[in-house]
């Protein structure tokens, strides 16, 4: 909060500063023996769209915390906006917008009096409210109480909570967690339009469809540590041109597709043989002279399978993924 007149939807959002949106140095926090940060080092441009991933415990959660001064580092420099996050800086807050948790609503209002509440915490103006809500696509929701409002509905109530004072750094955490693919589907657009207004989007998730879907650049975090950082599609090629065929057991044994010209690894998944190869076309003919091609699928590489392998839980197949 400050102490500036209320913001008027014509307003333009503050951009007082050049640089980047954050710059984070060798930043370290610990809880007890548990290392949650361990010399994360990173930049995130303005206007950028950044995922973090990695699994749970990895540290996430922590490292968000620190950037938006919730938290402190216990070593390490960072910088959000050109300004240090710790002490909290009353200045900085309103050019942030944290997604709330859906369990700190006011329950028993309705989707505009909510927002119109957040505003009113933020001197905004009761406009501000009414353009989150459209923002959203929840226009048509604003005389819904909190509470009956739909899983899908509330998270998007969530987002604009973080919009409603016009941030230009927001942090959205898991805000598709638990929606069905439906209502997925249609918040990604919704993100997609933050994105469309310049708007630099820091971004916690563990749906890898969704991060190579809407991310500009992702860092997979392992044990407080960044273990990989770039754009999905440069993390992708990285992990080699890998294609993986899946063919039904029953129509090939393991033996027989090893000796398959071109195919460089076997395993059994489920009710397939996975037969791995750089040389999909030359494969593909040979199973087909095989074992004919019905029920036979083929998969490239996805940022699921780069993050798999970086995590340590993947196949243990991919190559050359490139490290910070
Ligand atoms: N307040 C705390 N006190 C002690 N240990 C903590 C605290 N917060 C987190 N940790 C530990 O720090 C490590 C990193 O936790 P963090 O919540 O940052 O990970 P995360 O990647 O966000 O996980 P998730 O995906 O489950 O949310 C974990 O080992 C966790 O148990």
């Amino acid at each position: 909060m400050t102490s500036t007149a209320p913001r008027t939807p014509q307003d333009p959002p503050a951009q007082p500063s050049a640089g980047p949106a954050l710059a984070l140095t060798e930043v370290h926090k610990t809880y007890g023996a548990t290392r949650a940060v361990d010399g994360v080092s990173l930049t995130v441009e303005r206007g950028e769209f950044f995922g973090l991933l990695g699994p749970n415990g990895a540290g996430k959660t922590t490292l968000v915390e620190i950037m938006e001064g919730q938290r402190r580092a216990d070593s390490g420099t960072v910088a959000v906006l050109g300004a240090s996050p710790w002490p909290r800086d009353t200045a900085l807050l309103p050019r942030i917008g944290v997604q709330t948790q859906t369990s700190a609503f006011f329950v028993r209002l309705t989707a505009r009096e909510h927002l119109a509440t957040m505003a009113a915490l933020y001197r905004c103006d009761a406009a501000a409210a009414e353009r989150a809500l459209a923002t959203v696509g929840l226009t048509e929701q604003g005389g819904t109480r909190v509470d009956d409002l739909s899983g899908g509905q509330r998270q998007r109530l969530a987002i604009a909570s973080a919009l409603v004072h016009d941030p230009e750094l927001i942090f959205l955490d898991e805000p598709t967690a638990a929606l069905d693919p439906q209502a997925r589907r249609s918040l990604w657009q919704v993100l997609r339009d933050l994105k469309g207004q310049g708007r630099t989007i820091v971004y916690t998730t563990h749906h890898l469809d969704e991060a190579e879907a809407l991310c500009d650049r992702v860092a997979i975090m392992v044990a407080g540590k960044v273990v990989a950082l770039d754009s999905p599609a440069r993390l992708i090629a990285a992990a080699g041109p890998t294609t993986r065929l899946l063919v039904p057991a029953d129509r090939l044994t393991p033996e027989r597709a090893r000796a398959v010209e071109g195919v460089d690894r076997v395993t059994e998944e489920g009710g397939s043989l996975v037969l791995e190869t750089t040389e999909a076309g030359r494969v593909l003919a040979a199973v087909d002279a095989i074992a004919g091609l019905q029920g036979v699928q083929t998969r490239t590489a996805s940022l699921e399978d780069v993050y798999l392998e970086l995590t340590g839980t993947g196949t243990g197949t991919g190559t050359g993924i490139s490290q910070p």
